[in-house]
């Protein structure tokens, strides 16, 4: 089936003003539900993002049989049933848009005693499983993929696993939690080591579900065997869902906009670098901790970009923010590099192209290269942009029209409520002009 269409026609609004709490974080949201999962007693989600992903791995979980109750928007009570109590599902488990639920899932399912099927939408259907499936395979999962490694994942019934010491050749939490996940199950030590540190929220969660795991930043090592006890989870304001409006807010002229308790782990935060280096005028306040997290409030008023070459060593740390850069720098001064970040044309879109075709339709300057680009900053028009499904690319659309001479229709926007439901109204009550144009076709 197909989901119609939806467009936004964006537009040049006011200065961003006010005060916003954006949606709790996806990354861990997911590890909620599936930490609270495999616990033994009933585990209490405060803050959990109603994500379409989200919901599609809470989803899963109920179709394994642990009930989980949603008592009110953005809580989730869930009913553990320890660490073997799952029950096989009768067919596919959809994991929608999300990479991260099916490569965490194919590490905690590898470990079970019944066969299981993942399947994605058309996006996820498109990326590279073979990053979790080789290492779960040298643990002795049974694991099979689609043509090119592609999904749809089978997973068959664990005859053991064994711990395994992985060196992973791409820096990704998703590849070093489905390890991780896998080795809960597993004989012996396993242990994972980055080229680069990555988010560590596996490793934190695990710690706070009474897991002994033992990680410092790009390496992270358990040993299978103990149990996780249930926990209350109290979800930080996803730091990637305030990246649009800490972009928007520098280029709109005369804005002033304060981000509530955003979630501050070092391992997110490379955008506030990478903007700061810029020129933007981005203060933290009122920081704090909110469930084992730093979270802080986010000041950021409106200042002149200039062009940087963004730190190859920044990357993992703002991985999901380049769209939002790309944006940056297109209305900034002179030149920005992006370099070492080939990770971008595997997202829920080659981020890379989308963004180079997007922004070049509206006037901007940028060369891709293979594992980056080059934007020169100047100044944008109206004109028509395709988000390509991909819910990044199309909220760093809509601020970038923020600062463009006409109107801009950005295609195919339904995919936003994949990680930033509510996104459209929360935008518009602070001043962002966006309006929905849909559903088409
Ligand atoms: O572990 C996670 O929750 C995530 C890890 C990152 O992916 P990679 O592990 O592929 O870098 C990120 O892009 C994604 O949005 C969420
Ligand atoms: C890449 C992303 O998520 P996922 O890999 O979970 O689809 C993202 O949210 O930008």
């Amino acid at each position: 089936m197909t989901a119609p269409r939806l467009d936004w026609l964006a537009g040049t609004g006011g200065p961003l003003r006010g005060d916003l709490r954006v949606p709790g974080d996806k990354s861990v949201s997911h590890r909620a539900v599936m930490l609270g999962a495999l616990a033994g007693g009933t585990s209490e989600v405060e803050g959990f993002l109603e994500g379409e992903d989200t919901r599609a791995t809470a989803a899963i979980f109920a179709r394994l049989g642990v009930r989980i109750d949603a008592p009110s928007p953005s809580r989730r009570v869930v009913h553990g049933v320890g660490l073997h109590g799952l029950q096989p599902a009768p067919d596919a488990l959809d994991c929608g848009n999300a990479g991260t639920g099916m490569r965490l899932l194919a590490g905690l399912l590898a470990g079970q005693a019944f066969d299981s099927t993942l399947v994605g939408d058309a996006s996820l259907s498109r990326r590279p499983m073979g990053r979790v499936i080789t290492p779960l395979r040298a643990m002795g999962a049974h694991v099979e993929a689609g043509e090119g490694g592609l999904p749809p994942l089978r997973i068959y019934a664990n005859k053991g696993l064994q711990g395994i010491d992985f060196k992973s050749p791409v820096a990704s939490a998703q590849v070093k939690s489905a390890v991780l996940l896998a080795g809960l199950y597993a004989r012996g030590t396993t242990r994972v080591r980055e080229p680069h540190p990555t988010r560590d929220y596996t490793e934190r969660m695990l710690a706070a579900f009474g897991w002994p795991v033992r990680f410092s930043p790009g390496e992270a090592s358990l040993e299978g065997g103990h149990r996780l006890r249930a926990t209350s989870v109290v979800v930080p304001a996803d730091f990637s869902s305030a990246a649009f409006f800490l972009v928007a807010a520098s280029v709109v002229p005369g804005s002033d906009l304060r981000l509530r308790q955003v979630g501050m782990n070092p391992r997110r935060t490379g955008l506030l670098d990478a903007l700061r280096a810029m020129g933007a005028d981005i203060t933290v306040e009122a920081a704090g901790e909110q469930g084992g997290e730093p979270v802080a409030d986010l000041r950021v008023r409106h200042s002149r970009l200039r062009g940087v070459h963004v730190p190859e060593s920044l990357v993992p740390d703002m991985i999901d923010e380049f769209p939002a850069l790309f944006v940056a720098a297109a209305l900034a001064e002179g030149e920005t590099r992006v370099s070492g970040a080939a990770e971008l044309r595997v997202k829920e879109s080659d981020r890379i192209a989308a963004m180079a075709a997007a922004l070049q339709a509206l006037g901007a300057r940028i060369v891709e290269t293979p594992d980056g680009a080059i934007i020169q900053g100047g100044r944008l028009r109206g004109g028509e942009a395709d988000s390509h499904g991909d819910h990044r690319v199309a909220m760093a659309l809509a601020v970038a029209a923020q600062r463009a001479d006409g109107e801009v229709r950005i295609r195919d926007c339904a995919n936003v409520a994949t990680s930033f439901p509510g996104f459209e109204a929360l935008a518009k009550g602070v001043g962002l002009g966006l309006q929905a144009d849909g559903p088409v076709g």
